[in-house]
């Protein structure tokens, strides 16, 4: 059952026109010294798209995005992004790159609105009609929620303000491309749902692809048109949340009430079960309620599934 599970998921994942494809991955192979932890890996990203890159830890998710970002040489396969091998891409690539790194502990005497303005003057020269570059400094502050702290140092920041100076970092050039690896780690419930808004704005405002990495499978849930899952190297599926979900097996549970008693059954297809008990029970059917498994149930499915077919 595994194995369909595997290859229903990739034969039917999307199919983006070579054209418009703003990150392309065929066949990506990583190997430290005697050790393959990329085995093949092949997705591509189309413009506007937000991708989650979900897998357990050591998966392969950090290896497969510093590739993507320039950061570390691969094995072997074909990696295009923006146009360009990141392995061999100049400046003007780069600027159009975003990535966020974990904590900015550097300059800790520079007031915020300071250093994003320096930061953004690198981007000037890479600004084009269509985009103006860098983000005027005070929407930036804006958009990340910065503004109240435009004037305080650096290292005064709490830590959920430090990330969003991150991301602020990342998206002063106002790129093409965003890679976000674990962006809301240390986040509070406010901030987490204020970076999602900023999520939303950027792809609709600026058509920014963003490709991100997170254990946080509600959040994935939220933010991402579609869902990758990396395990052990390879990717075992690649489809929207609703997309997975279907293919797992006896994926909703209905529930109601009848005579004061609780009832619950899972079914694959829930309507012709939902229709039959209102046929039977009419009225004495209560509190029904239907319930899809969310993306963490699928992805624990997924997970397992492959684990047992790859052996
Ligand atoms: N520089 C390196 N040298 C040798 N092995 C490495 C190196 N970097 C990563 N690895 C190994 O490669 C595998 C994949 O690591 P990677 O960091 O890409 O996984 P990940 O999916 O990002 O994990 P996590 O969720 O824990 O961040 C792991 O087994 C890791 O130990």
């Amino acid at each position: 059952m595994g194995g369909m599970t595997l290859t229903g998921a990739l034969e039917s994942g999307p199919r983006i026109p070579p054209d418009e494809r703003v990150i392309d991955v065929r066949d990506l192979r990583m190997r430290y010294g005697t050790r393959d932890v990329l085995h093949g890996v092949s997705f591509a990203a189309r413009r506007g798209e937000v991708l989650a890159l979900l897998g357990p830890n050591g998966a392969g998710k950090t290896t497969t995005i510093e590739i993507l970002e320039g950061f570390r040489m691969r094995s072997s396969g074909e990696v295009t992004v923006l146009g360009a091998d990141p392995a061999r891409a100049g400046e003007p690539w780069r600027a159009r790159v975003g990535v966020v790194l974990q904590s900015w502990r550097d300059h800790g005497k520079w007031q915020v609105r300071e250093l994003l303005a320096h930061l953004g003057d690198y981007y000037r020269r890479y600004a084009t009609d269509g985009k103006p570059r860098p983000w005027p400094v005070d929407d930036l502050l804006d958009v990340v929620g910065l503004t109240a702290a435009a004037k305080t140092r650096i290292q005064r920041l709490s830590g959920g303000q430090r990330r969003r100076l991150d991301v602020a970092i990342g998206i002063v050039g106002r790129p093409d491309l965003l890679f976000l690896d674990e962006p809301t780690v240390g986040f509070d419930p406010a901030a987490r749902r204020e970076f999602h808004d900023l999520v939303h704005r950027l792809t609709d405002v600026d058509d920014t692809t963003i490709l991100l990495t997170t254990h946080d499978l509600d959040e994935a849930e939220k933010l991402a048109d579609r869902i990758l899952i990396l395990n052990g190297g390879r990717i075992i599926a690649d489809g929207s949340a609703d997309e997975l979900a279907r293919r797992v097996a006896g994926e909703s549970e209905i529930r109601w009430t009848r005579d004061g008693q609780r009832f619950v059954h899972a079914a694959a297809n829930p309507t012709p079960f939902v229709r039959e008990l209102l046929v039977q029970h009419g009225d004495a059917v209560e509190d029904l309620e239907v319930r899809r498994n969310n993306l963490e149930e699928t992805y624990m499915r997924l997970v397992h599934d492959s684990e047992g077919s790859a052996r």
